[in-house]
C-alpha cells in the first residue's frame, strides 16, 4: 500500500477530498432546487385542477408530492452532513490488508461516510462502519473486524490521526498506540465550547466496547466523574440508529435526564453526529403524568435543598427505609395482600336475577395475577356476560355498567392514597408516611405511590419507546428502577456513578439496581478525561472512596482563599473571576452547596459582569461565559475553571456534604479555586499533607 505516504502526499490528497465534496454538494443543492421546483409545480398543478380532478387523481398526486417532499427533506440532511464533511472530511485512517490478500486498502474514517454519487467506492467511512471499529479497537498489527459476513481478520500496517479544521489540516500524527494519546491530550486541554461535543475522533478502546455493544438488553455503566459515560451513551445511541437503521429512529429512544439545563447541554451530540436528537424527560415529569389528579408532590430538588439546610433525623430515616429492595419487595406482598383480601363480595339482585357472592368471588379468584383494577373489570365482564334477565336474555348495557359500579364497590377502596396509607400500618410503620399539606407529599413518597398505582390499576407503557437511557443513575432508588422496569420493557443503558449522589440517604449502587434488571450487564470506567491530575488528586482527598485515574494531563494546583471576613471572600471570588476573564478559559462554573447560597452569590457579583447567569431548577439553558449554581444543578455539566465559595468547616461538614463537594470540583477541567471564611471545612483541611 503505498498511497499518500507522506504528509505533503497527505495535504494534497486531503484538498482533492475537499474539491470532491464541494461538486458532490453543488450536485446535490442543484438537486434539491430542481426538486423543490417540481413540488411548487405539482403543488400548483392540484391547486389549479382541483374541480376537474377525480378523488383518485387527487390522493395520487397528494402521494406523489409527499414522496417528492420526503425525497427532498432526505437530501437536505444529507447535504448537511457533506457540508460539514468539507470542513474536516475525516479524522482517521487505518491501512489493512485481510489476511491472504497480498494488497489491502486505505480507509478514512469520518463523522460521516461519503462516496461519490456515480461510484460504489467508499471514499470516508462512517465512524460506525464495521471497518471504523477497528481504529479504535487495535493499534498497528494483527487485527480484526465484524463484517456482515463475518469476522475480518489481516493486519493494520498504518495508523494515522489527523486534526483537520476549516479544510486545513492542522496536525497529522502516526500512531502505533490505540488512539494516540497526544491527540487526545490536545483534545482535552482544549477550552469548552458552550456545550458537549462529540468524541469520534477520540473514542478509547474501553467507551467503544459500550458503544458498539448491541447484544446487552440491559446495560448499567458505573463511571467515575468525568470519565465519559454521558458521551459514550449519546455516541451508543448514535451508533445503534446507524446499526439499527430502518427499525430505530431517533424517535423510539428516550432518555430520563436529571433536568433541562443538562438536556441542553448535551442537545448538540446527536445532531453534531448526524442524528435527529431525542427525546428527553425527567423523573418527576413520569411522575406528573402518573399522578396526575391523585396529588401534589416535592421535587427531588426540594428535597435535597431542605435536606442541606438542615438535619432532620426523622426525615432522614423516613427516606431511607424507602430507598431499598427491601422496601419494593413490601410494596409487592401488601399489593398482593389486598389484592387476596380486600375484595368483599356480596349477593347482587338485578330485578329477578340474584348472583351469589360465591359467584362473584370465584370470578375474582379465576381472573388472574393482574392489577386490581384489571381484575374488577374482569370478574364484571364475567358476571354481566353469564347474567340474564327475567326473559333469559342478554343484559342490557345500563344493566351491566350497573354491575360493574356494583363490583367495584365491593373493594375496600380504590382511593390510592387511602391505600398507600394503609400500606405503613400494614408493615406496622405508620410513622413513616408523612404529607406535607394535605395531598402534598414528600418526595421520598413519590415513586413508592406511582409503583402502588401501578400494582393497583396496570401501567401505560411507553411502547413506543425502544431504547432508554437514565443518566444520573446514583440519584434514584430502587422503587424508581421498578417502575422504570414497568413503563418501559425496551431495551436500557442505564448510567451514573455512585459517588455523586446529592443524597446520600437515597443514593442507589449498582449492586441495588442489578436487583431491579438482574440479567443486565455491567460495565466500569475508571479513567476520567475531564480534569487535570491535580484536580482529580484534589478531588480524591475529599472523597477517597472512589477509583478515580486521571488521564495524564497537567494543570495549575488547585488554590485555596482564606480570608478573616466575608467581605474579604467577596474580594477573593472576584478575584477570580477577574482572572478567569483574563485567561483563555471560556466557561466559569461558580458553584455552590445550596441555591440559595447561589442566588446571595449571584447578587453579590452580577454587576461585575455583564453576561454572568443563574441557574435553578426551572432555567432551560447552558450558558457559555459565568455561570453561578448549585452542586445538584451542576451535576452533569463542566466548566474550564471552577470557583467553588463558603468551603468553611460549617457549611461542609456531614457526609451529604462531603458528596456535593467532591461533585463541585469534578466539574473543573482546568483550574479550580476555593474560597472560604472563618474555618475551613475539614474535607479539605487536610489537603496535600
Ligand atoms: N474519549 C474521549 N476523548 C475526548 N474527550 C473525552 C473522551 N471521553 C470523555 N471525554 C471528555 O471528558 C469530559 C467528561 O465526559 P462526560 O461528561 O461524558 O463524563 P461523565 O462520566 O458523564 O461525567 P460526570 O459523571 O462527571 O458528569 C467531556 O468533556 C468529554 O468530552
Amino acid at each position: 500500500m503505498t498511497v499518500n505516504q507522506s504528509e505533503a502526499e497527505e495535504r494534497k490528497y486531503l484538498g482533492s477530498m475537499v474539491s470532491r465534496l464541494q461538486k458532490a454538494i453543488l450536485l446535490l443543492e442543484n438537486k434539491i432546487s430542481v426538486t423543490r421546483h417540481e413540488v411548487i409545480e405539482a403543488k400548483k398543478y392540484v391547486w389549479e385542477n382541483m374541480a376537474g380532478l377525480d378523488p383518485a387523481e387527487r390522493a395520487a398526486n397528494r402521494v406523489e408530492i409527499s414522496l417528492a417532499i420526503d425525497h427532498g427533506e432526505k437530501a437536505v440532511d444529507k447535504l448537511r452532513r457533506l457540508r460539514k464533511l468539507a470542513e474536516a472530511p475525516y479524522f482517521g485512517r487505518v491501512d489493512f490488508v485481510p489476511d491472504g490478500r497480498s494488497k489491502g486498502d486505505a480507509y478514512y474514517i469520518g463523522v460521516h461516510g461519503f462516496n461519490e454519487e456515480d461510484s460504489q467506492e467508499n471514499l470516508i467511512y462512517d465512524w460506525r462502519s464495521p471497518i471504523a471499529s477497528m481504529f479504535y479497537d487495535y493499534h498497528v498489527g494483527k487485527a480484526a473486524y465484524s463484517a456482515p459476513a463475518g469476522e475480518v481478520k489481516g493486519e493494520i500496517g498504518l495508523k494515522r490521526q489527523f486534526k483537520i479544521k476549516d479544510r486545513v489540516m492542522e496536525y497529522m500524527i502516526e500512531s502505533s498506540l490505540n488512539i494516540n494519546d497526544d491527540v487526545l491530550q490536545k483534545e482535552l486541554s482544549q477550552t469548552s465550547d458552550e456545550k458537549m461535543k462529540n468524541i469520534v475522533a477520540t473514542i478509547q478502546k474501553e467507551q467503544n466496547v459500550i458503544i458498539r455493544n448491541e447484544h446487552s438488553y440491559d446495560l448499567i455503566i458505573q463511571g467515575v466523574a468525568g470519565s465519559g459515560k454521558t458521551s459514550v451513551a449519546l455516541h451508543r445511541v448514535a451508533f445503534l440508529l446507524y446499526r439499527f437503521k430502518g427499525t430505530l429512529t431517533s424517535q423510539n429512544i428516550l432518555i430520563i435526564s436529571p433536568n433541562k439545563v443538562f438536556s441542553n447541554y448535551i442537545s448538540n451530540v446527536l445532531p453534531e453526529l448526524g442524528e435527529e436528537t431525542i427525546m428527553q424527560i425527567g423523573f418527576e415529569e413520569l411522575a406528573a403524568r402518573e399522578l396526575e389528579g391523585v396529588c401534589e408532590f416535592q421535587t427531588f430538588n426540594e428535597q435535597v435543598t431542605e435536606l442541606s439546610d438542615y438535619s432532620d433525623d426523622n426525615l432522614i430515616e423516613r427516606i431511607k427505609y424507602k430507598s431499598s429492595m427491601d422496601f419494593v419487595h413490601k410494596l409487592d406482598r401488601f399489593a398482593a395482600h389486598v389484592r387476596e383480601n380486600d375484595f368483599v363480595p356480596s349477593d347482587l339482585i338485578m330485578g329477578n336475577a340474584r348472583i351469589s357472592k360465591a359467584d362473584i368471588l370465584r370470578a375474582y379468584q379465576a381472573s388472574g395475577n393482574v392489577p386490581i383494577k384489571q381484575k374488577l373489570e374482569k370478574t364484571a365482564s364475567v358476571i354481566a356476560g353469564n347474567a340474564r334477565d327475567e326473559d333469559g336474555d342478554k343484559l342490557k348495557p345500563a344493566a351491566v355498567n350497573k354491575i360493574k359500579t356494583a363490583i367495584k364497590k365491593m373493594y375496600k377502596s380504590l382511593n390510592l392514597l387511602t391505600i398507600y396509607k394503609d400500606f405503613y400500618s400494614f408493615i406496622g410503620k405508620p410513622e413513616l408516611f408523612k404529607l406535607r399539606k394535605p395531598r402534598r407529599l414528600e418526595f421520598s413518597d413519590v415513586f413508592p405511590l406511582v409503583y402502588l398505582k401501578i400494582l393497583v390499576e396496570g401501567a401505560k407503557s411507553f411502547d413506543s419507546v425502544k431504547h432508554l437511557l437514565v443518566d444520573e443513575m446514583q440519584d434514584y432508588t430502587p422503587v424508581h428502577y421498578a417502575v422504570i422496569s414497568r413503563l418501559f420493557t425496551c431495551k436500557k443503558t442505564i448510567l451514573g456513578d455512585s459517588n455523586q449522589s446529592v443524597n446520600p440517604y437515597s443514593s442507589t449502587s449498582i449492586t441495588e439496581i442489578r436487583k431491579v434488571f438482574p440479567e443486565a450487564d455491567t460495565v466500569e470506567l475508571l479513567k476520567s478525561y475531564r480534569s487535570t491530575i491535580e484536580i482529580i488528586d484534589f478531588a480524591r482527598q475529599i472523597n477517597p472512596n472512589g477509583k478515580i485515574i486521571p488521564i495524564e494531563r497537567h494543570g495549575l494546583l488547585p488554590k485555596i482563599k482564606q480570608s478573616a471576613s466575608q467581605d474579604g471572600e467577596w474580594t477573593d471570588v472576584k478575584q477570580a473571576i477577574t482572572e478567569f476573564l483574563e485567561s483563555e478559559n471560556r466557561s466559569l462554573g461558580i458553584v455552590c452547596k445550596t441555591q440559595a447560597q447561589a442566588e446571595q452569590m449571584y447578587k453579590e457579583i452580577k454587576d461585575k459582569h455583564e453576561d454572568i447567569h443563574l441557574l435553578n431548577f426551572s432555567s432551560d439553558q447552558f450558558y457559555e461565559g459565568i455561570m453561578v449554581t448549585s452542586c445538584h444543578m451542576a451535576k452533569g455539566l463542566e466548566f474550564d475553571h471552577v470557583i467553588v465559595p463558603f468551603v468553611d468547616a460549617s457549611n461542609y461538614k456531614t457526609e451529604m456534604d462531603r458528596s456535593l463537594l467532591y461533585i463541585a470540583c469534578t466539574r473543573a477541567m482546568h483550574v479550580l479555586t476555593l474560597t472560604f471564611q472563618g474555618e475551613q471545612s475539614l474535607f479539605i483541611s487536610k489537603i496535600g499533607e
